[in-house]
């Protein structure tokens, strides 16, 4: 297959052309840009060092050029991107993975009012698909939304809870924590090493835009979930995403139960390893494509904590955008991706 990449010089997008690169399915990878390039083409090798001899141009984007020579095309761009540049694509119904936040989520108030710029249509919208691919392994739509990573590591560790209502809904509070690779390559006060080395940061308290994307899944699971309490910390590691997940216990549950439920919805999904009491770290999981699940209960406070850890380039962008592209294409679920973590 021929698949094309727009954003392959940003860091989740250096991820996805490692991946794609060593995929068996894969036989060309071509990389777009920005609509306008300089008249001197850029190549790969040029922007990015470490991938001395990948001798590729950056082509400038062109809907019909890249319908004609691919066969599916990835968006590893910044939110903004891929709605403006999506539409021909996606009248035509070519197949697209998107790691932006553009076609999440489905109500365009919502994007409005959390990305703070104008949402594609409602009916470009629709035919997206959230594509968390532990729950939704049989994509149908043209077009996947990939997750964004911090929701992608509090999802899979609220699912079982929600799903299985065992949980008071009101209780539920998320501490995530985030390493600097997730606010991408673009420097910025917050990612100078004098900022954030040694230093923890809570930033955008109640106003992160992973808030509705996991609000609009916990919904769909349970319509009776009204808000969820969710922050953010930038940490002083390069990769990785710590979501510590507090809620108070359903009435009669017990922790016996919490430990079955997770066994059972994850035992045949690949990527996600419940460790049942053995809590999680982030290096449990870095350079791999696995979220790992832990837990702990408090009977002095009736309080589940539930730790979710993932490579926010790999589960929470490139390597899930890689599992959605084995989904869409019918290939198993674990072709191409890497079944290490690398530790220490
Ligand atoms: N980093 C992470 O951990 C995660 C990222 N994501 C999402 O993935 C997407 C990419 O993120 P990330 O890799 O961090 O971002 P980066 O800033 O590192 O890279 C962005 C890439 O997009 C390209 N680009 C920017 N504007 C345009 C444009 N108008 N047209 C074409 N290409 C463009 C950039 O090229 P150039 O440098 O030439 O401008 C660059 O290659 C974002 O939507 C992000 O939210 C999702 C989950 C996790
Ligand atoms: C550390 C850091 O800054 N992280 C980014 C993660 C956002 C992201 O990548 O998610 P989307 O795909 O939804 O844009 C942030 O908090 O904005």
């Amino acid at each position: 297959m021929e698949i094309g990449i727009i954003g392959a010089t940003g860091y989740s997008g250096n991820v996805l052309y490692s991946l794609l690169k060593q995929h068996p399915q894969v036989t060309k990878i071509n990389l777009y840009g920005h609509q306008q390039t300089n008249s001197t083409t850029s190549y790969l090798d040029e922007e990015i060092p470490s991938f001395q001899g990948e001798h590729l141009p950056l082509q400038a984007f062109n809907a019909e050029k890249i319908m004609a020579e691919n066969d599916c095309l990835f968006f590893a761009t910044p939110a903004g991107v891929a709605k403006q540049l999506a539409t021909p694509l996606l009248a035509a119904d070519f197949p697209i993975i998107d790691l932006s936040g553009d076609f999440r989520l489905k109500d365009p108030a919502e994007y409005s009012k959390w990305y703070q710029q104008p949402a594609a249509s409602a009916e470009q919208l629709a035919k997206a698909e959230y594509g968390l691919c532990e729950f939704n392994d049989h994509p149908t739509a043209a077009y996947i939304a990939n997750p964004g990573c911090y929701a992608t590591a509090t999802l899979l560790g609220l699912a079982p809870l929600i799903i299985e209502h065992l949980i008071e809904l009101k209780s539920i509070v998320v501490d995530a924590k985030s390493g600097v690779s997730g606010a991408g390559k673009k420097l910025s006060a917050s990612s100078h090493f004098s900022f954030i080395n040694e230093n923890a940061w809570l930033y955008k308290l109640n106003q992160h835009k992973h808030i509705p994307e996991i609000l609009q899944q916990m919904q769909n699971w349970d319509d009776q979930v009204q808000a969820v309490q969710f922050s953010t910390t930038l940490i002083p590691i390069t990769r990785g995403i710590m979501a510590t997940i507090y809620a108070q216990l359903k009435p009669g549950i017990t922790p016996k139960q919490i430990d079955d439920v997770y066994r059972k919805h994850y035992q045949t999904k690949p990527f996600v390893r419940w460790r049942s009491t053995e809590l999680p770290m982030i290096k449990n999981v870095t350079g791999s494509n696995y979220c790992d699940l832990g837990y702990g209960y408090n009977p002095a406070t009736n309080v589940i904590t539930v730790v979710s850890v993932i490579d926010n380039l790999l589960k929470g962008a490139a390597g899930q955008a890689v599992q959605n592209f084995n989904l869409m294409w019918h290939f198993p679920e674990t072709t191409g991706l890497p079944q290490l973590p690398i530790f220490p």
